[in-house]
């Protein structure tokens, strides 16, 4: 590495498919006893934000980009807190991005080549991807960007071992490398993976990426629309134009249905329901999480799905003055919306 290159501060795409464990290593990484100051841009598709309440840590600042999917916006406000990141110089040891799981992580990784502030002062230092060894195989099936996701990493972290037989992981590590023979795999549980494995790494290999996308330097000005539906009580589409050549995919069936409110919510109503809601339609919820509270309850409840698998636990008391607000995200095809709202109604204590 040149000694002008040394200089850019190093930054870490964070992408994978949703559920796969994103999060989980970014909280991993930065609970570690590291002595490095990280700034994290998290990005969710969603327009209520959880994850940035998921992430741990004390020290360092979480920027959230919450309007719009991180690869279609790339233009705006990833180059925008980038620009905002690098007048602070010095801050900052490293920068980690976490993409949404529906994010194709290519327009994303060209930022750090094509816009020249941001090019200047950083470096992509690596694509790292988390990969769901339980659900990968299926969702390479259906899912262009878990395919993309895979191709464009250059470390890998094949995570959720626990979930899988023997037999399955070899399976899913074969459709890996059949997709990527290139980037360090790691098999892990909760993504433990050491920290020098996926930081700092100085992997990202750009001739590898011309060869999958040769148009990745190219930052032509072909304006190229896409319909996102995201179902937030109304049906609308957003037209984006992309400033970018690159081949975009996106799953144009994929919804998200996001729900609030500020009474409480009876637990004993509301575990049956959901855990009864992701039995019957874990096909079609691939993902589901939420911030929780419940009557007569101080703490706050976090539960996370993946398709029909659940997770919860109380995380941490209510905050005084903290607003006591429950918020849930469902993300999906075909999600039965109504269903869905009648249903977290009837879980309200009146
Ligand atoms: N069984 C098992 N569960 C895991 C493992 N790693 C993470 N999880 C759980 O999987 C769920 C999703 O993990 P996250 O880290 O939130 O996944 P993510 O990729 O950030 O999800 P999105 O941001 O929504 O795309 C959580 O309930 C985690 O606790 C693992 O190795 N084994």
């Amino acid at each position: 590495m040149s000694e002008a290159t040394a200089q850019k501060i190093p930054v870490t795409v964070l992408t994978g498919y949703l559920g796969a464990g994103k999060t989980t290593l970014l909280n991993r990484i930065l609970s570690e006893n590291h002595g490095k100051k990280y700034a994290v841009i998290v990005n969710e598709f969603g327009e209520i934000g959880i994850d940035n309440d998921l992430i741990i840590g004390a020290d360092e600042e979480v920027f959230e980009m919450n309007n719009g999917c991180i690869c279609c916006t790339v233009r705006g406000d990833l180059v925008r807190i980038m620009d905002g990141l690098m007048k602070r110089k010095g801050k900052f040891d490293a920068i980690i991005v976490e993409t949404t799981g529906l994010a194709d992580p290519a327009p994303v990784a060209q930022t750090f080549f094509v816009d020249e502030d941001v090019q200047k002062n950083a470096r992509l230092d690596a694509v790292v991807t988390v990969a769901d060894a339980k659900w990968l195989s299926d969702r390479l099936k259906d899912a262009p960007e878990a395919k993309n996701q895979i191709a464009f990493a250059d470390v890998i972290v094949l995570n959720k071992t626990d979930l899988v037989t023997k037999g399955e992981l070899a399976e899913v590590e074969a459709r890996i490398r059949g997709i990527n023979p290139y980037a360090k795999l790691h098999r892990t549980e909760r993504c433990s993976v050491a920290l020098a494995d996926v930081l700092d790494r100085g992997a990202f290999d750009l001739d590898r990426i011309l060869d999958i996308e040769p148009s990745f330097l190219e930052a032509d000005d072909h304006d190229h629309d896409h319909d996102h539906h995201h179902h937030h009580g109304h049906d609308h589409d957003h037209h984006h134009d992309h400033g970018h050549g690159l081949k975009h995919y996106h799953d144009e069936d994929m919804q998200s249905l996001s729900l609030k409110t500020d009474k409480p919510l009876d637990p004993n109503v509301f575990m049956p329901w959901l855990q009864n809601l992701v039995q019957v339609e874990g096909g079609k919820i691939l993902r589901s999480k939420g911030i929780l509270a419940f009557h007569d309850d101080d703490d706050r409840y976090v539960f996370q799905g993946v398709h029909m698998m659940l997770e919860g636990n109380h995380q941490r008391k209510w905050k005084e003055g903290e607003k006591r607000e429950s918020r849930l995200v469902f993300i999906g095809r075909e999600l039965p919306e109504k269903a869905i709202r009648e249903g977290f109604e009837s879980c309200i204590v009146s």
